[in-house]
């Protein structure tokens, strides 16, 4: 479970959170949607530790991040798993090294199980073939599946990620939305995912959280998305509306 209390960030004199709350349940892919520039990004950084909010809590399951030393604040890290835009690959590393970097970095564990767990992450999204393959050499939609293994390979309690689906076709889109509200689910994980994509909100949208310049203007699901008597939202989903019937 993940809290978060009166989050406000400025940068300069620009107020770009304005005292945002809500929480994130284990086992829900929670989204966060919005339009372009409207804090989303910064609010997740927020959360994992990447940018400090100028007030607020962050809780993890009850435990005060930002307040934490650093001995537990790198406890919770440990616990977090991100898929960040674009796939963030290194190029150098095969399918499987990039797998198991995060193995290397953080644990003891000997060579055969860091590999033997890395193989049944990848066996978990469909890729156990790709293992020897560089990301050149790969998809799009493959690309983020290695970054889902990657962001898994910890066991995370909880999952983050930043616009899985950009740069992808709605059909790869659709299947990389339910490989991760799959292993949300599998898992128990407390899984927060930003996006843009009307498709996303209409499939996995069990918690959906709406940011408008800063502020969280409405919370629901994909039930009531499209019967709010929120203005701002009606528009932002009327023109997501319109680019998915243009993009078809
Ligand atoms: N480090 C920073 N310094 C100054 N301004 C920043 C910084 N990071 C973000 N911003 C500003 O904060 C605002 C919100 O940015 P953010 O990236 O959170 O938007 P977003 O909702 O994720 O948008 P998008 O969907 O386009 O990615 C933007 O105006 C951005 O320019």
């Amino acid at each position: 479970m993940i809290d978060i209390k009166n989050i406000s960030k400025t940068f300069g004199d620009r107020q770009i959170l304005t005292s945002i709350n809500g929480s994130f349940k284990p086992g829900d892919t929670s989204l966060i949607i919005g339009g372009s520039g409207t804090g989303k990004s910064v609010l997740l950084k927020c959360m994992i530790g990447l940018i400090k909010p100028d007030s607020g809590e962050v809780l993890y399951d009850g435990r005060n991040f930002l307040t934490s030393n650093l001995e537990e604040q790198k406890a919770i890290r440990r616990e977090m798993g991100v898929l960040f835009q674009g796939s963030a690959l290194f190029d150098s590393k095969s399918v499987l090294e990039n797998v198991r970097f995060p193995l290397d970095m953080l644990t003891e564990q000997p060579e055969n199980e860091k590999l033997d767990r890395a193989r049944e992450c990848l066996r978990r999204v469909g890729l156990e073939a790709a293992a020897d393959r560089m990301p050149s050499e790969i998809s799009g939609g493959m690309k983020k599946r290695v970054g889902i293994a990657r962001a898994i390979v910890l066991n995370p309690k909880y999952l983050f990620c930043d616009e899985p689906n950009s740069g992808l076709d709605p059909l790869t889109s659709i299947k990389i939305d339910q490989l991760i509200s799959e292993i949300t689910n599998e898992f128990k994980i407390t899984t927060v995912v930003i996006t843009h994509d009307m498709n996303s909100m209409m499939e996995i949208g069990e918690k959906i959280m709406f940011l408008y310049q800063g502020k969280k203007l409405w919370e629901g699901n994909s039930d009531t998305l499209i019967h709010s008597d929120v203005n701002e939202l009606n528009e932002f989903i009327n023109a997501n509306k319109l680019i998915r019937e243009m993009e078809k």
